[in-house]
């Protein structure tokens, strides 16, 4: 297990999460799945220390079996990136915001245009684009989410958090990222949230069902969309047919 997530508990004025106990298999694709407001995107950035000021936090978070506190927040978020629901690209050329946190992280930096191309080649990208100079923000909304995931995959983390990935993006797009996350998962431990519950039967090994803020079920993918102990998870699992 690469995270454990020990007795969590976020608050504002009303608990968020509750109790929460957890563990994030290695180099497997977990989804995370809920109604709105449960608490998915709130769990993710606790595990990547983004949660907001004025959220109180209890409980633990291992990761590689010591506290994420211990880690120094960049350290941390090299080793865990973050993906968020709309792409996010900095107001630069692509090649730069693919080498912009490499720069950050690395002091010898030799070979920088061969990786800006290897890892263009792995999200797709290469041959969709002919000038790596041009500016980020003209790339489609399905290209500039590919390019997100490299700009997180540049500096190698081990985990890769994405919140909602494909939520912007047309179907040939989300099987474009689907597609990636499945070629990537062996290398990776990719932590998905999504309100597409085909696409978390598609590409997730595991399943987290959450309902106002607990874990109302986990385990296999296929067993729990097939077998449901819960009939909480059973019904929102039937939505997916809706
Ligand atoms: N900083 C905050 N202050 C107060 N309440 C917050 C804060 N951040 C989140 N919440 C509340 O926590 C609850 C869970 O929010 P969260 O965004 O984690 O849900 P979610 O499951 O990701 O929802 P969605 O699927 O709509 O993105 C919501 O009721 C939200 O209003």
């Amino acid at each position: 297990m690469i995270i454990k997530i020990k007795k969590l508990t976020v608050k504002h004025e009303v608990e968020i999460l509750k109790n929460i106990n957890l563990n994030i298999e290695k180099n497997k694709i977990t989804a995370l799945v809920g109604s709105s407001g449960c608490g998915k995107s709130t769990l993710l950035k606790s595990i990547n220390l983004m949660l907001d000021k004025e959220l109180h936090q209890e409980g633990e978070i291992l990761y590689l079996e010591n506290n994420i506190l211990e880690y120094p927040k960049e350290t941390l978020r090299k080793e865990i990136g973050l993906v968020f629901q709309s792409p996010t690209p900095l107001p630069f050329s692509v090649y730069k915001n693919l080498t912009y946190g490499y720069e950050y992280h690395h002091k010898n930096i030799d070979n920088l245009d061969n990786l800006v191309e290897k890892m263009l080649k792995k999200i797709g990208l290469f041959h969709e684009i002919n000038d790596f100079n041009m500016e980020a923000n003209k790339l489609s909304g399905g290209q500039q989410q590919r390019m997100c995931i490299a700009r997180t995959l540049m500096v190698n983390p081990k985990v890769i958090l994405l919140d909602e990935p494909c939520s912007a993006l047309d179907v040939k797009n989300t099987l474009n990222i689907e597609n990636l996350l499945k070629e990537i998962c062996h290398e990776y431990t990719i932590v998905i949230v999504t309100h597409n519950l085909s696409q978390a039967r598609r590409i997730s090994d595991n399943l987290i069902y959450m309902e106002e803020g607990e874990i109302i079920e986990s385990g296999k993918t296929q067993d729990v969309f097939n077998n449901p102990k819960d009939e909480r998870t059973k019904k929102y699992l039937q939505l997916e047919k809706v």
